[in-house]
Order: structure tokens, then sequence, then C-alpha cells
């Protein structure tokens, strides 16, 4: 009896203490302070134990998902239960540990174990944007001995290995900032969809040692990391297009992406609208990428540094406090453009490059396009003989349109050569006349593009016959700017 006595007021004891805590620890705190007697008991264990959580603060945990990626390299093989997904915009498929499963890796010759810690987030008060309803992290645990050997070390086999995984696992991207955003921390200020543009320097229709000359200039860049540490230069480069419209800036940009492999950032200058909004920009992209302005003549006023710089200092300006002072504050400055490409902030990430397209560069300041912003100018110009062989063989023939000079089509040819020097036809509108034709025989689509070649001639001569006049003038109006002693980058 005593006995019974004793055992249910032992139970009331334990009910009331168990209340208690309920009444104390909020649910929160519950699992925090298990937490805490869990690492006093591993105290005296012979393994230390580090905790990557899926955020750090605000922020998302790069290395959380780089241990992801690397764990699902060998979760695939040793795990028995996974999780399978496919990561937006990659055309592979993702193995993961399961939630509280655990995986095993040897490394060095060292065991690490790797335990996927999923737990219930408490119920949230309105909260802006409501974070997951779980918390999700990875546990590492290794002998306290093999620490000072192997971690550093491990961690940095773990982040280089997920580079490379996710670099074969996803397809390139394509960004844009028109959903604007760059202001609030929490939104990605880019959205990105898969590159897709077929364009090649193969199928890009120019002048084949100009084609060379930028093939060449862009490997040099991707393979010369060590040059770029050695002589203490920020390991990025710029290109400006410019030429008329339809003659293939965009479908050279595309080219570039893919010969090198990098993702494309297509920055829509019109939707920043300050100089810090700018820079935030840049500092969310990534390496190996191409940062794309387009038409940087018509997205904002860029012609005077100094009147930018002004602008980008109101505190010096008399209209300070003044709603045109608070305008000048809402726009982004030329200043701000070049700190943007040349600036201390361009260099966070590395190999970068910056293009930029204009139809018209003489409107641009000097100071855009001098060298190591703007490192080499190139000129897309109109359709030459040259780039018409392209252009058929792209949309006519797959064969060698070499063949032609002994065939058939021998005279055509000769033909075409001679009329297309005297005329200003951009590769868009080639590209136009063969699509048109492509069902015909390769011969009347000859012959039709004779035709419109002739008509054109006819009615608008090219002044002169020079086969790159568009060329030609930019050139005149660069050397007339060397002449006034301002500066020129090439
Ligand atoms: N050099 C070229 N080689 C191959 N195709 C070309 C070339 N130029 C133009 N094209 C064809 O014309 C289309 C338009 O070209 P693209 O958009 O690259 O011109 P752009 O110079 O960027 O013009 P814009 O100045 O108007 O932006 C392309 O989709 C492509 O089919
Ligand atoms: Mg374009």
């Amino acid at each position: 009896m005593e006995f019974w006595a004793f055992l249910a007021s032992l139970m009331g004891v334990f009910a009331f203490f168990q209340s208690l805590i309920n009444i104390v620890f909020p649910p929160d705190l519950r699992f925090a302070s298990a937490k805490l007697l869990y690492r006093f008991c591993h105290c005296f264990s012979s393994s230390c134990y580090f905790d990557i959580t899926e955020t750090d603060g605000v922020n998302t945990n790069e290395l959380y998902n780089a241990v992801q990626l690397y764990l699902s390299g060998s979760a695939s093989v040793a795990a028995s239960r996974l999780s399978l997904s496919r990561p937006l915009n990659s055309s592979a498929f993702t193995f993961g540990l399961a939630n509280n499963d655990r995986l095993v890796d040897t490394f060095h010759g060292a065991t690490a174990t790797w335990e996927h810690v999923v737990t219930q987030r408490q119920s949230q008060a309105f909260l802006w944007r409501p974070l997951p309803d779980e918390k999700r992290g990875f546990t590492l645990m290794i002998k306290k001995k093999d620490k000072p050997l192997i971690l550093q070390a491990y961690l940095e086999h773990i982040m280089d290995t997920a580079t490379l995984l996710r670099r074969s696992n996803q397809d390139r991207l394509l960004y844009n900032n028109s959903r604007g955003g760059a202001m609030d921390f929490r939104v990605h200020p880019w959205e990105s969809v898969p590159f897709k543009h077929p364009s090649t320097f193969q199928t890009l229709a120019m002048d084949q040692i100009k084609k060379e000359a930028i093939m060449a200039d862009l490997k040099d860049f991707a393979e010369r990391e060590v040059f770029y540490q050695r002589t203490g230069r920020a390991w990025k480069r710029g290109y400006l297009l410019y030429g008329p419209p339809g003659t293939g800036k965009s479908s050279m940009i595309a080219a570039m992406a893919n010969y090198l492999n990098y993702d494309v950032y297509d920055l829509e200058l019109s939707e920043v609208h300050t100089n810090s909004e700018l820079r935030k920009l840049l500092m969310r992209t990534t390496s190996k990428s191409i940062i794309v302005i387009e038409d940087i003549d018509c997205s904002i006023n860029l012609t005077n540094r100094s009147s930018g710089l002004k602008k980008a200092m109101p505190l010096y300006d008399s209209t300070f406090g003044s709603d045109d002072a608070n305008a000048a504050k809402k726009t982004i400055t030329l200043s701000g453009l070049l700190n943007f490409t040349d600036g201390l902030w361009s260099c966070c990430g590395n190999e970068r490059i910056f293009v930029f397209t204009t139809n018209h560069i003489e409107k641009l300041d000097p100071a855009l396009v001098r060298s190591g912003r703007m490192d080499m100018h190139i000129c897309m110009s109109y359709c030459s003989y040259e780039a018409l062989k392209t252009l058929m063989q792209n949309y006519l023939s797959p064969g060698d349109i070499e063949l032609d000079h002994e065939g058939e089509n021998v005279e055509l040819l000769k033909e075409l050569e001679e009329v297309i020097n005297g005329v200003d036809i951009t590769p868009a509108d080639v590209s136009e006349i063969l699509t048109k034709n492509r069902r015909r025989k390769k011969r009347d689509a000859m012959a039709e593009l004779l035709e419109v070649l002739k008509n054109r001639a006819k009615n608008k001569g090219r002044g002169g016959g020079s086969l790159m006049a568009f060329e030609k003038e930019n050139e005149e109006e660069e050397q007339e700017k060397r002449a006034l002693g301002k500066p020129k980058g090439r």
C-alpha cells in the first residue's frame, strides 16, 4: 500500500514538473534546452559537432547548399532512403539525404558523419515574408583529433565539388532585373530563365579574322586567372559592340556566352533607380557570367560625367533638399555606372565580362569606353561577302558553299559578291530573305537575294561605294576625338 502511495506521489511530482516546464519554456526554448543537454553530454565525447543551418540569419547559407549538393553525389550510392528533386532550371535530378537520416563520408582517411536535421518551426506571428515551416540543417560529426587536420580542407573540398556539380547539373541561365526589387533585401533582384540561345561563333556571320581575334581574346581571358592575379588586375573584361540595328550584336553576346559556358545577366538600366541599386545588382551576380547592358546610349542620359558626379553628391548641390535634389538622388549617373564596371565593387566575384551595345558609339562619353572599362571595341557592320557565305551556309546549304564556285551557281555567286560590296544590307535582312526562301531551290533563293540587292543598289547608292561605310564613319569620328585630345580606349 505504502509503495502505491509513493508511486502516486512520484507521478504527481513528475506531472507537476512537466507542466511547469511547459509553462516556463515555450516550445522553441524546449527544443533549445534539449539541444543544450545533448551538447552537454557530448562534451565528454571524443567527437565534435558542427551545425550548418539552411539560413544564416536572413541570408541563405551557401555552405548548406554546397553540402546538400556534395552529399547528393555520395548519397546516390550510399544511402537507402533518399529525397529526390529536380532544381529549377536544371536538367539533372538531385538526390538528397532524407529528413533526419545519416550518411558516412570519408576524407583523407578520416570519417565524417552527416545528419540531415529537420525540425518544425514554431507558429509564426505575422511576417512580411513568412519563413518556411521547417528548419533545416546538417550536423557534421568528426573525431576531435581529426578536426585540425581535415576540417578546413574538407569544407573547401565540399565547396569546390559543389561548384563543379552545380555547373555540370545546371543549364546556363539568363537573368534579368525587370521585376525591380533591388532595394528589398528579401527579394532576389534577378529573375532567371534557362539560357537557350542557339547562336554560336560558327553561325555568326562576320569577318573571319575579326571573329577569330574575339574568340582568342575570350579564351585568353577565361584561362588567365594567374595573370590577372599577378598583375593586380580585377579578373574582368569589357567589350563594346557597336553597329547598326540587325548586324548581330545580340547574337554575338549569345555566341560569347555559349563559347565560354557563362550565364548572362541582361541588365535593364531603366529599371534601376539609384546608384546603390546598381551596386546591389552587381553584388548579386555570380562568377563566370556576362553582364550585358544593351543600347547603352538609349538607356539613360550618360553624356556628362561631371554632371553625374554632381547628382551623385547632393550635399554639394545648391538644390539639396528640394524636389530636384530628391529626383537627382533617384537617378543613376554616369559615375555610378563607371563604378559599376570599374570601381572597387566591380571585383566582388570573379571572371566576369561586361558587354555594352550601342547603335551610336559617338554618343557615348569617352570615360565609358576607355580601355580597362571597354577593353575591346567591336564593330558589327553591314553584310560583307564573307558574312553572306556564312549566312548561306546556315540557311541554305549544310555542305560547303565553296563547292558552288565550281557548280551551277558560280555565276550567281560572282554577281552576289560584286553587288553586296556596294549595298548596305544587314545580316538580319539577308537572314530574313534566306529564311523566306529556304524551301525553294538554293539557286532560286540566291537569285531572289541578288534581285533584292540590285534593287537596293539602284535605289540607294552607298556614297563612294565603300564596303564598310559605317565602320569608316565611326573610325573617322574616333580619330577626330583623339585629335582633340580626348581619351579613347581600344
Ligand atoms: N552577324 C550575324 N550573323 C548571323 N545572324 C545575324 C547576324 N546579324 C543579325 N543576324 C540575324 O538577325 C537577327 C537580329 O540580329 P541581332 O538581334 O543580333 O541584331 P542586333 O545588332 O542586336 O540589333 P539591334 O541593334 O536592333 O539590337 C538575329 O536573330 C539573327 O538571326
Ligand atoms: Mg540587339
